[in-house]
Parts: structure tokens; C-alpha cells; sequence
């Protein structure tokens, strides 16, 4: 059986079906409600500092006329590298590079509206991995630098985000692409995000079953058009791509990494190189002597994964949408078009990752960590989560020309909970 695309709809095809006096009640309060606006434009700014690069989105909403709903319009992106966590002895160079992209929102907000607009920074895991005095001042730059701006500043706008709510913020803009949040069919929505440092899995659980058996930490509840959604979703740090690498070639948490050679089977045989992560400076190289190639590989990044992460049955027999680190290495090894995405079964990362491996010499002029990369994609996948070869993963960067990213639904929930319209 070839597998169906999942399918999307649009975002105001989402609101128009929504119930409208919910909406109205949640999002805008009744002394709010906006009778004979002539102009119908919001804006919500978004920051995701992520561990390899820090982004600015900037969302517009418009609402044609009272009766009816707001829609998203449009965003506006764009990025630096790399990300805030690289500045951890300079904060105010740090906060220097927030400040070159907020500058693209006073010129793409008009100037009535920045009083109203908020602008929010999130922080995800590489910050989580400094220490809480170096985060801290980075944070507070860039609080001084949102209080400088003209926009809407709220409380707590300069933040480390708790991953579960970087999961959420993802499955609620999954849940807005694709019209969930109507209330009847809430099954297909789960997500799973690869970043740097740190991954996470969201969706939401069908079955009594999986409640029960879910630690309640795994559980999170959040209200939204007047129901209860409850979801499943967790972050595990220190499990993002980059991360993992330094777990298989165990120099994490080593103390005196300097000088040290730290070697795989998952590289080139002849490869010796550097790599900075993280402040930190890593010597590693193939197996110069021993066995390199997709099995001993595998039997490596197996000791990183194995037993390390909840599996909930339930998500054996569902569909996921992917992001990031999952469609870039799908991108760089052809398996699916960098503009369209696509579909993939879970066996074609792990039939991709045994061509790799098997053939390094000839894709010697990719990055040397390809094969370490799609074998820990693949492990994750498999022993990690516990999802069957034929799982389903929709791979999407953009729907409507919109990222496909927590930041969206992070937003979203921004502007509900300030009750903000226009
Ligand atoms: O603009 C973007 N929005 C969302 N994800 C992005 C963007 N640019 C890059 N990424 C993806 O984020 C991943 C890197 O993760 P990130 O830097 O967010 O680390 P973290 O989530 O562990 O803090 C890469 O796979 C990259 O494709
Ligand atoms: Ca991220």
C-alpha cells in the first residue's frame, strides 16, 4: 500500500468551521469585540532562540469583517545563526542580534499598531543548557532591548520556555493547519521535532489507556475555543541531533575534553577534524583500525537511545508530522524535495542510513556526520519512541507559506490570553 498524504487544510478554512461564538467568547472579550473596525489588521512577533540560530516571526491576522473570524495572513521570517546560547560571555553582542531582527518588524508593522503588537522571545534547550547565571543575563539584554522598542512588551515577554510548551506550541499550530481544533476529529495530530539539543513529541491520545499509562508528568492540558485538550508531550533534552552526536562519540559530559580523540564507527575510516559545539572544542575521527559501516553504527547509537525514552503504544499505529533536523537530513539525502516535503515510512530513514553507511566513500562530500546522523534518526525512531517500520511521518516545512513551528501556536495562545484583536 503506497502511503496517502496526510491532508491539510487552510488556516481560515480551520476558522470558518470552528463554532463562532466560542471563538468569540475566547478570543475576544465581549467589551471587546470590535463592531465597525474600519482597519482589521493584528500582529504577534515571535523570537524562537533555538540552539542554532535565533528567528523572528512575525505573524499578521485579519479580520474581514466583525461577523467573521480573523485569518492568518501572512508571515514574515527571518534568521540569524548562530543562536543566542554562542554569545553566553557576551550578552549584549547576544542581545545585538535580536535587536537587527526586531528592527524588520518596526519596518513591517505599521506604526499605529506597535502599541498593540506584542513581542515575545522564547528561549528553547540550548539555553536550557547554560548555566542560570550566564542565561539569566542574556535574558535580560533582550528584555532591555524589547523594552526599548516600541512594541507591546508583556509580562514575562523574555523566557526560557519549558519544553512541553515548545510541544504544544507545535501541535496547536499542526491542530490550526489542520482544522483539529473543530472539535469532532481529534486523532491524526501528533508532531516530532528534532532540534539541536533537545527533541520532542506531542499528539494527542485517543485512548483511556494511554492516559493511564502515562507518567503524569507526559500529560499536559490546555483550554482552547472552550474544550479541554489533553496531550501527551514531552522534551528530552540532551536528545537533539547535535547533542546525540557528542552522546555516541561519549564526550558528553566528559570533563577534560582537550586533546582528547573521540572516535566512531558511524565516520569516514580517515577522518580526524574538529568540531565546536557548544562553547567547546571536540577532536573526532573514524575507526581508523576497526570496523566502520551501518551495523556496527547502529550497535553504537543503540546504547544512546535504548530504553531511554517513554513508548506509548498508542503512537505505533498513527501518523506523525516531522520537523526540522527530520526533513533537513530527508532534504540532504534526497529523500523527499526541499520545497514540497513529503511522506516517508520510518524504514526509509533506516534504508537511507544503511546506503550511507555502507558507502561513506561516496558521499564524501556531504557533512561526515550523514551516516551518524540518519542511524540516530533511525534508532530514535525505532527503539527510541518504539514506532513500527511502516509508521507514517509527513514531512513539512511550510504550509500556506507559513513555517510549520511551535511559534505559531505559541502566538496564537499569546494573543488569546492577552485578548488581543483589533
Ligand atoms: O526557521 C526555523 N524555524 C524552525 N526550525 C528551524 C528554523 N531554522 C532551522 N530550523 C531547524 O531547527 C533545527 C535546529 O534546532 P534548534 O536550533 O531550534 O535547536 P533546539 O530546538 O534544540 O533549541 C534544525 O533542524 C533546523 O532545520
Ligand atoms: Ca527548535
Amino acid at each position: 500500500k503506497t502511503p496517502k498524504p496526510l491532508a491539510f487544510s487552510s488556516f481560515s478554512f480551520v476558522l470558518s468551521h470552528l463554532n463562532r461564538e466560542m471563538w468569540f467568547q475566547d478570543f475576544f472579550p465581549p467589551n471587546m469585540c470590535p463592531i465597525n473596525a474600519k482597519d482589521n489588521t493584528f500582529y504577534g512577533i515571535m523570537f524562537d532562540a533555538g540552539s542554532t540560530g535565533t528567528r523572528i516571526h512575525i505573524y499578521t491576522f485579519v479580520q474581514k469583517s466583525p461577523e467573521n473570524l480573523p485569518e492568518l495572513e501572512g508571515e514574515i521570517f527571518e534568521s540569524v545563526k548562530p543562536g543566542l546560547s554562542a554569545y553566553a560571555d557576551q550578552p549584549e553582542k547576544g542581545a545585538e542580534t535580536v535587536k537587527r531582527l526586531l528592527d524588520m518588524a518596526i519596518d513591517a508593522v505599521p506604526p499605529h499598531l506597535w502599541k498593540k503588537t506584542p513581542v515575545v522571545l522564547k528561549a528553547t534547550a540550548g539555553l536550557r543548557l547554560l548555566s542560570e547565571e550566564k542565561a539569566q543575563s542574556l535574558l535580560l539584554e533582550v528584555r532591555e532591548v524589547f523594552e526599548e522598542s516600541p512594541f507591546l512588551v508583556p509580562e514575562d515577554s523574555v523566557s526560557i520556555m519549558d519544553g512541553s510548551y515548545e510541544a504544544l506550541g507545535a501541535a496547536l499550530s499542526m491542530m490550526l493547519f489542520a482544522g483539529q481544533l473543530s472539535g469532532q476529529n481529534q486523532h491524526t495530530v501528533g508532531t516530532l521535532d528534532l532540534g539541536g539539543a533537545s527533541t520532542q513529541i506531542t499528539f494527542l491520545p485517543q485512548f483511556e489507556e494511554t492516559l493511564k499509562e502515562t507518567p503524569g508528568d507526559f500529560l499536559t492540558s490546555f483550554e482552547m475555543f472552550n474544550s479541554t485538550y489533553k496531550l501527551y508531550t514531552h522534551s528530552y533534552l540532551g536528545f537533539g541531533l547535535k547533542a546525540a552526536r557528542l552522546a555516541i562519540l561519549g564526550a558528553l559530559n566528559v570533563e577534560a575534553v582537550d586533546g582528547q580523540m573521540f572516535r566512531s564507527s558511524c565516520l569516514p575510516k580517515q577522518l580526524e577534524a574538529e568540531w565546536h559545539f557548544g562553547g567547546m572544542k571536540y577532536r573526532y575521527g573514524g575507526n581508523k583500525e576497526g570496523e566502520t559501516g551501518f551495523k556496527p553504527c547502529y550497535l553504537e547509537v543503540l546504547k544512546v537511545v535504548e530504553g531511554k525514552l517513554h513508548q506509548p503504544d498508542e503512537i505505533r499505529g498513527r501518523s506523525f508530522y516531522a520537523f526540522s533536523y527530520y526533513y533537513d537530513r530527508a532534504v540532504d539525502t534526497n529523500l523527499i524535495d526541499y520545497e514540497q516535503g513529503g511522506v516517508l515510512e520510518v524504514r526509509d530513514f533506516e534504508r537511507k542510513a544503511e546506503e550511507v553507511c555502507d558507502n561513506m566513500e561516496k558521499y564524501n562530500s556531504a557533512s561526515p556526520f550523514l551516516c551518524m546522523d540518519l542511524v540516530y534518526i533511525t534508532a530514535l525512531l525505532k527503539e527510541g519512541f518504539g514506532f513500527r517500520d511502516n509508521t507514517l511521518l509527513q514531512l513539512t516545512k511550510k504550509v500556506n507559506n507559513v513555517e510549520t513551528s511551535w511559534t505559531l501556536g505559541a502566538t496564537f495562545h499569546l494573543l488569546q490570553s492577552l485578548g488581543i484583536t483589533y
